[in-house]
């Protein structure tokens, strides 16, 4: 199966069924994340579901211990593939949205966003730089029982050998000379599998392309054969 997730950032119901069913087959996938849930709630979650291809639900959930359990338990019915809390939430927080969620979800903590990077992350109060504080806060959710961690690829090699049997999600992920935007921990998708993701997730090089089947594919591609260095490793 396809390690890459499409990240389809809309808010109009009808374009993400769009996308989805022309991804199908083809991707790993789709995420929906807070733009289209806060447009379309669970039930347009439930319309791309009966498409009958996995959904990653990226809610970054990250508020009291309780709130956040009644949240993920709301959501058991949708049963997502994969759900995401924000791991500076804490431990206790952790633990309620692990036993709150369907046996069948991956529940993973967001570590440090891939829009942040060094100063960012200083100017929040938090002394460290990005990869120390993914591996702190990937401790952190191993401890506290979760399935894996989202974090860029440029962490996910130190995560991975600290953690071999965790799920890790890998966002801010760009084919070579692609538009970056917003992100600022980036890396090739064809890196961020050769350093241990478990999945890619990838937006707009795929959603934004005039042809989103013919940028997935070539993606796709990339990924097929593993780099020497992946192989020696
Ligand atoms: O640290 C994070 C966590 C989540 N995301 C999400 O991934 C996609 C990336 O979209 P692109 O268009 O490929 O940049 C988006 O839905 C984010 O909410 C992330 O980028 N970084």
């Amino acid at each position: 199966m396809s390690p890459v997730f499409v990240a389809i950032d809309t808010p109009d119901l009808e374009r993400a069924r769009t996308l989805a069913e022309s991804v199908r087959g083809h991707a790993g996938g789709v995420k929906l994340g807070l733009e289209f849930f806060s447009a379309n709630g669970p039930a347009g979650v439930l319309a791309i579901k009966d498409l009958d291809l996995p959904v990653f639900l990226d809610l970054k959930f990250h508020d009291i211990p309780n709130t956040v359990a009644k949240a993920v338990e709301a959501l058991q019915a949708i049963e997502p593939t994969v759900l995401t809390v924000h791991a500076a939430g804490g431990r206790a927080m952790l633990e309620a949205a692990k036993a709150a969620a369907a046996p069948s979800t991956k529940v993973v903590a967001v570590t440090v966003l891939t829009s942040l990077d060094g100063s960012d992350l200083h100017s929040i109060g938090v002394a460290s730089e990005p990869r120390e504080q993914v591996e702190r806060l990937a401790q952190l959710a191993r401890s506290a029982g979760l399935d894996g961690i989202v974090c860029s690829g440029a962490e996910v090699a130190a995560a991975k050998a600290a953690w071999p049997d965790g799920f890790f999600v890998v966002p801010g992920v760009r084919p070579e000379g692609g538009e970056v935007s917003d992100q600022k921990r980036v890396v090739t998708p064809r890196q961020a599998l050769d350093d241990g993701a478990s999945i890619l997730v990838i937006g707009r090089p795929i959603t934004g392309a005039a042809d989103p089947i013919a940028a997935l594919r070539e993606i796709s591609a990339s990924l097929e054969h593993k780099t020497s260095a992946a192989v020696q490793a």
